[in-house]
């Protein structure tokens, strides 16, 4: 048997105001595949994002990634396998520094690793501009002279930059015009496609996840109540509470509509 890229085990997470945001929680994700985790706000996807990511230790639990334990990695073992594992968030301008041009921010994780080769990082630079179909015309330009959708581009790019295996995606759409999210889904998936990504994809729009993700599973109250293939879940939820997140996905859409 392969393994798998990502394994989660009974991930427990506890906040230090002892609320219990995550309970057992248990999942896999291959390469090449889009795991979504749905559920309604707080019921712990953003807190397991933070787990998997190492951004927060979990109390109890384990997190293998490609067979490593990261729960037993000390924060300089966690740095170096960091690159491989990288975040993208929902606020594309929140995530970008004011400052930086599309271009410096792009190469930003390239000098942080100390990749950056002067003769080399600029095509490079412009090999991911192409990667996330974002026009060169644009490196010059800086977050608000940026559309969101065209800055969650470059924020796609950043994190590409490290080379990553897995890709934890928090609501990567959600603070989007609704007119620009299928461009970036669409992009999402053809990454994911053409470079092998696993990508965990964090979302409450049942509907738009339905487009993204080859597996779902369902939190409520930070446990998985139910877990399948995208396409049976949305065909037949076995579990009344996902009956009314789908409800209210299709509420949502004829409204945007
Ligand atoms: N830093 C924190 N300190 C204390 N409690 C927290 C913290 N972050 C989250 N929580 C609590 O943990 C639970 C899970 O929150 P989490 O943000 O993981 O849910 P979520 O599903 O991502 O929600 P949303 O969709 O609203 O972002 C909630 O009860 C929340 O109030």
């Amino acid at each position: 048997m392969t393994t798998p890229l990502l394994e989660v085990r009974d991930l427990t997470v506890r906040y230090p105001t002892s609320v219990l945001a995550v309970d057992r929680v248990s999942f896999t994700l291959a390469a090449g595949e889009t795991l979504a985790l749905v559920g309604g706000s707080g019921s712990g996807k953003s807190s397991i994002a933070a787990a998997v990511l190492m951004l927060r230790r979990p109390e109890a639990g384990s997190v293998r990634f490609e067979g490593r334990e990261l729960t037993a990695l000390d924060e300089r073992a966690l740095r170096r396998l960091r690159p491989a594992l990288q975040p993208v968030f929902q606020d594309p301008y929140g995530s970008l520094s004011p400052r930086l041009r599309a271009h410096d921010a792009i190469a930003e994780p390239l000098r942080v690793q100390g990749r950056w080769d002067p003769l080399t990082g600029p095509a490079r630079v412009r090999e991911l501009l192409d990667l996330v179909r974002l026009d060169p015309g644009l490196a010059r330009r800086r977050p608000y002279e940026l559309s969101g959708g065209q800055c969650q581009r470059v924020g796609i790019a950043r994190a590409l930059a490290c080379e990553p295996r897995l890709l934890v995606l928090d609501e990567p759409v959600s603070a989007l015009d609704p007119s620009v999210r299928a461009g970036i889904v669409n992009l999402l998936n053809e990454l994911r496609d053409e470079l092998g990504l696993g990508q965990l994809f964090i979302g409450h729009d049942l509907a738009l996840i339905r487009h993204v993700a080859h597996r779902v599973a369902v939190l409520r109250h930070g446990r998985i109540i139910e877990t399948g293939p995208a396409g049976q879940v949305w065909a037949a939820p076995a579990d009344p509470y996902t009956r009314e997140l789908l409800a209210a996905g299709d509420l949502l859409a004829r409204v945007v509509q």
